[in-house]
């Protein structure tokens, strides 16, 4: 739906709303892009009560496009109307601002300087008589989503996503519930530090892939199919032990991948009516297509899963010791007393929340190289330093490479890829500096805007500056405490933080690392030789995760020596 169908609408009714600039919003569902410096956010649209003028536009629609709108207008109002906010005493800050749950559609909007200036910390909306908050400052997503997460630990109501497609087994999106419970401690066990250094050599062996990869002047791919690739192959190794995946095109990977596509797809608000009007879930399959293929897709996935952690079962049987998450959640039953169809979507949900995740900030990564050259070459400098040029970079070397720490921290930052974090909702109402938030509220964590907070990083916190996190040393420093003291809240809060974080950051590492000691980064040139100008401010929506506009990059050896130094290691590897 676009917006400007509804802004024009309710516009010639004689209202008070603005329109979205159409150079800067694409109306596709999930794939909006957004300027982070110079965009407009829309009016919200502050509706009335229903009125003669609904009734009389109605009556005079032209258009079937504005029928429905109106009609759902309609419905939303009626929805407004029976809502509890209706009898509560108005508070101060509360907008009830009707039809939302549109707008919240392409919510690409919501990354705009715009928004933070114009509707301030918290801002309050109503989707369809749905009561939803977003967090755009530190202060407020840690106060909330950390200091009360008794409160706000649980996930909205995705009906689609999570109940059709996924039997609610979905650990990401799961409620605040006992088998979240139960799934959560059992990933966290299986996912520590320590029990992380048995990946490391499988990490190692990606990350060798990658550059070789990178920098094979026969593969003329985007540089972010090279990182999709890699991350993907990485995590279907350590979940499952899966072999290497060298190709775009594993057959696996593909239908993870359409599986994994239909679950970003429904859960934009507004991709399926049954999202806003839950009862629909009421309707029996037989009289409803959407729901029915739904099911269909829950009966395959479940297929799916069951089937790649039945093959590690196999192998474990047959005295395998190799180590996999699936395979540590077998031999540990106690962690989480989990049944086998549990184990096999919380191990499906590791690879859906840890692969485009990875590969994105990968992504934006070797965006900032190019863009930025001084960095790398700070970057490289400290590897020479403390690595040489005689072998390729490892773990061990990890604590002694502050400003490669500093240059990941910073892009999860700057880019953090899931700008809008994962919705969080409230089990009981409550109040936030005068405004009221009812039971129930789906709470944005805008971690764009935490991470951007001029209060925590400064003026300059726009710019991309990974010294910030580095003391007068040039030592690590310690982030303030509302990011964990991690200098960036790119993983989330409280409770539902990202359980994959270290993980996520040792893979960043490794590969980071080893394409600094090994490439050159460069921006590509046209035919005068001039320098192609990169775009690093367009953001694309792509569902949940947010990533660059695609660009070309030149990746050159950085020494003679590097080809010979990467064949012994592939060599070692057995690559
Ligand atoms: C750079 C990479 C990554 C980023 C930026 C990222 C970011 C996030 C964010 C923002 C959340 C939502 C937190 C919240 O609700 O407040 C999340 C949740 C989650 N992440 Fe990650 N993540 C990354 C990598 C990974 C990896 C590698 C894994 C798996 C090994 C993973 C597994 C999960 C899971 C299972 C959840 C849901 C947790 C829950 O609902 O309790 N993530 N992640």
């Amino acid at each position: 739906m676009a917006h400007t169908t509804l802004a024009t609408a309710i516009k010639s009714m004689g209202w008070p709303c603005g329109t979205v600039d159409a150079s800067t919003y694409v109306s596709s569902p999930g794939e909006g892009t957004v300027s982070a410096t110079d965009v407009v956010a829309p009016n919200l649209m502050l509706l009335r009560p229903l009125s003669a003028s609904i009734i009389k536009m109605i009556w005079e629609a032209k258009t079937l496009t504005t029928g429905i709108v109106l009609g759902l207008v309609i419905i939303s109002a009626v929805c407004y109307i029976r809502s509890p906010w209706r009898k509560l005493p108005p508070s101060p800050r509360r907008l009830p601002i009707l039809g939302n749950a549109l707008q919240l559609r392409d919510k690409s909007w919501l990354i705009s300087k715009d928004c933070k200036e114009r509707f301030g910390e918290v801002l309050y909306l109503d989707g369809a008589g749905q009561p939803i908050i977003v967090c755009n400052s530190l202060k407020s997503a840690f106060e909330l989503l950390e200091r009360r997460s008794g409160n706000y630990s649980d996930r909205p109501r995705f009906v689609m996503a999570q109940e059709i497609l996924n039997g609610g087994l979905l650990f990401s999106l799961m409620g605040y519930n006992d088998c979240w419970r139960r799934m959560r401690r059992a990933a966290h066990e299986a996912l520590t530090k320590r029990v992380l250094q048995n990946y490391h050599p499988v990490q190692t062996k990606e990350a060798t892939i990658l550059i070789s990869s990178l920098l094979n002047p026969s593969v003329n791919l985007k540089q972010d199919r090279h990182f999709k690739r890699a991350a993907t192959s990485r995590i279907m190794s350590i979940v499952y032990d899966y072999p290497t995946i060298l190709s775009e095109h594993d057959h696996g990977v593909e239908k993870i991948e359409a599986f994994n596509d239909r679950i970003s797809h429904s859960v934009i608000i507004g991709s399926y009516l049954v999202d806003i009007f839950p009862w629909m879930n009421r309707i029996p399959a037989r009289f409803a297509k959407w729901k029915r293929q739904g099911l269909k897709a829950f009966a395959e996935g479940s297929e799916m899963f069951r089937g790649l952690l039945n093959h590690v079962q196999v192998d474990l049987a047959d005295g395998g010791d190799r180590p996999s998450f699936c395979a540590s959640l077998i031999q540990h039953p106690d962690r989480g007393s989990l049944s086998e169809l549990e184990m096999s979507f919380l191990a499906g949900t590791l690879y859906s929340a840890g692969a485009e995740t990875t590969a994105n900030s990968l992504s934006w990564w070797a965006l900032a190289m190019i863009a930025f050259p001084e960095v790398q070459r700070r970057a490289q400098g400290e590897i020479d330093d403390v690595v040489g040029r005689n072998r390729l970079p490892t773990f061990v070397d990890s604590p002694r490479l502050p400003y490669v720490h500093a240059i990941i921290k910073e892009i999860l930052r700057w880019r953090p890829s899931v700008a809008l974090g994962v919705p969080h909702a409230t089990t009981e109402e409550d109040w936030y500096e005068g405004m009221y938030i009812p039971k129930g509220t789906i709470c944005i964590s805008n971690l764009w805007h935490c991470n951007h907070d001029r209060a925590v990083f400064g003026e300059d916190a726009d710019k991309f500056r990974p010294e910030r996190h580095l003391d007068d040393h040039g030592e690590s420093l310690p982030g303030p405490v509302e990011t964990y003291q991690a200098g960036h809240v790119g993983f989330g809060f409280g409770r539902r933080i990202c359980v994959g974080k270290d993980m996520a950051i040792e893979s960043l590492f490794i590969d980071t690392v080893r394409i600094l000691w090994a490439t050159k980064l460069e921006r590509t040139r046209d035919e005068n030789g001039k320098e192609v100008s990169l775009d690093i401010e367009t953001i694309i929506d792509a569902g949940l995760v947010y990533r660059p506009v695609p660009y070309d990059c030149v990746v050159k050896p950085r020494f003679a020596e590097v080809e010979s130094i990467l064949a012994e290691e592939r060599e070692r590897f057995g690559i």
